[in-house]
């Protein structure tokens, strides 16, 4: 059941809620938030959500109203879908570092129904509001929903936590992570949890070593003035590939209680460390010169508009982690994630060890299983070796597959649906959020140090070789 069938079930029309966009006149509002709401109001016809867009820039009730059709367009939202959400909606200018302006922003969305405050905002300045945030008066409830990046190192996320805590409790805060409303994702805790085929052999007796890998054929796309910062590591492997790890290797749960879900997700990112305690030897680096995909000619990255060669960002990071405990000890989990690559491969893949012994006289035996989970678009593959073709002692590697159903909406959509009814079940707990940055800070500081070599590919190939296959 998808937390969305599960809330229906659960309560009933939902609650009326103000969606309050700091940075409403951004890229991330217009590309991802706002078609994400588009895609839930489609899909639920009884949702009443108030839109307030707040920014520095200066815009009219017009501009304002066209960002949103054009945001709605790009979903494909028909056009009562969009009056809907337009009902009662405003454009603020504001200087949202300004206490007095913010504070009359915020006192613009009180009207007694919860308000949802989105950050679509860099990290240093949704930082510096969460500060103005604890001399602010909100309405009750406010909920504070915080895009990725969430801090930028252990510290700062640290910080945050500790700011946001004094400001609402942690059931109102939502640190979104968009990958947990793929369905995909979520659909692994079914995978895992539902199959009695699965339960006796996901564990390090039966499975060798793991890969989640999310390669796009995607560049920098105009995107410098964040990217050239974070790098891949930070943008995917820190934050998004994480979390699937999370839900892939945590302990079972008895319900899709937030708790507990996020219980078990945390025990086993605090379990996890690189592999080996040797960053040096676990974590790798790349960038893409220039090259072609498809018809597309790629710049070099360093070429590529906004970039300073002298940051030395990497465009393709991998990460190999161990996970101490009784289920995946000594069990290599595998994290990459890249652009400008030839392949957009998107999955993780389990590798089953080879049984112990295939009788003899078999031939076409050696290639161990896999289990092969597509996240876009979501599909489960077996990989297992049988007989299909030659005589009957001949084996080879045969795919069983099956399409998983897409999701009904967005990624956006279906965390913004969460958000509004205050459920937590696909945000990530602050706990989390830390443990994350604990993960992956010895390799930032291997890559800052130069002590892992910035190695090269062109873009449109598979990476460097000796990395994973692709
Ligand atoms: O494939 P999706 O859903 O667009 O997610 C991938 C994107 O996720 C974002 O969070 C990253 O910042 C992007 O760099 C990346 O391209």
């Amino acid at each position: 059941m998808s937390p969305t069938a599960r809330r229906k079930a659960a309560t009933h029309a939902p609650q009326p809620a103000t969606l309050l966009i700091l940075g409403a006149g951004g890229d991330l509002t217009h590309r991802l938030l706002l078609p994400g709401l588009a895609s839930l109001l489609m899909v639920e016809d009884d949702r009443d959500v108030r839109v307030i867009g707040a920014d520095r820039a200066a815009k009219t009730a017009t501009q304002w109203r066209a960002l949103m059709k054009d945001s709605f367009d790009a979903a494909g939202a028909p056009a009562k879908v969009l009056r809907r959400a337009q009902k009662g909606t405003k454009y603020l200018e504001a200087d949202l570092l300004d206490p007095d302006h913010l504070q009359s922003v915020i006192d613009e969305c009180a009207t007694g129904s919860p308000l949802v405050i989105f950050f679509a905002l860099p990290p240093a300045v949704t930082a510096k509001i969460c500060d103005l945030l604890q001399n602010i008066e909100l309405p009750h409830p406010t909920r504070l929903a915080l895009e990725k990046p969430f801090g930028t190192d252990a510290r700062s996320a640290h910080t945050l936590n500790q700011t946001l805590l004094r400001v609402v409790p942690e059931s109102q805060i939502f640190r979104v992570d968009h990958f947990l409303g793929v369905s995909t994702v979520l659909n692994l805790i079914g995978l895992r949890f539902s199959n009695r085929l699965l339960q006796p052999v996901w564990n390090s007796e039966s499975i060798e070593r793991v890969e989640i890998v999310y390669d796009e054929a995607l560049a920098l796309e105009g995107r410098a003035g964040y990217y050239d910062t974070a790098g891949a590591l930070r943008d995917m492997l820190q934050s998004h590939l994480l979390q699937v790890m999370g839900l892939f290797a945590m302990e079972s749960i008895a319900t899709l209680e937030p708790t507990e879900v996020h219980d078990q997700i945390v025990q086993a990112l605090r379990a996890t460390r690189v592999w080996g305690n040797n960053p040096r030897r676990a974590g790798k680096r790349a960038r893409y010169t220039a090259g072609k995909i498809g018809d597309r000619k790629i710049p070099s990255y360093v070429n590529e508009k906004g970039v300073d060669p002298a940051r030395n960002t990497e465009t393709l990071a991998q990460l190999t982690l161990e996970i101490n405990n009784n289920r995946w000890k000594g069990v290599p989990i595998t994290l990459r994630s890249g652009k400008a690559l030839g392949v957009a491969r998107k999955q993780i893949v389990a590798y089953f060890r080879e049984v112990p012994h295939v009788p003899t006289g078999f031939s076409g035996t050696e290639a161990a299983d896999r289990l092969v989970i597509d996240l876009k678009p979501g599909a489960v593959t077996f990989v297992l070796s049988m007989n299909a073709e030659g005589g009957p002692y001949d084996l080879e590697q045969k795919e069983l597959r099956a399409e998983l159903a897409p999701g009904r909406m967005q990624p956006y959509g279906e965390i913004l649906a969460d958000i509004l009814d205050g459920q937590t079940l696909l945000s990530v707990r602050g706990d989390a959020a830390e443990e994350c940055w604990r993960i992956v800070q010895p390799v930032l500081k291997a890559f800052s140090d130069n002590k892992i070599p910035l190695e090269e590919y062109p873009a449109g190939s598979d990476g460097p070789s000796g990395w994973l296959p692709a």
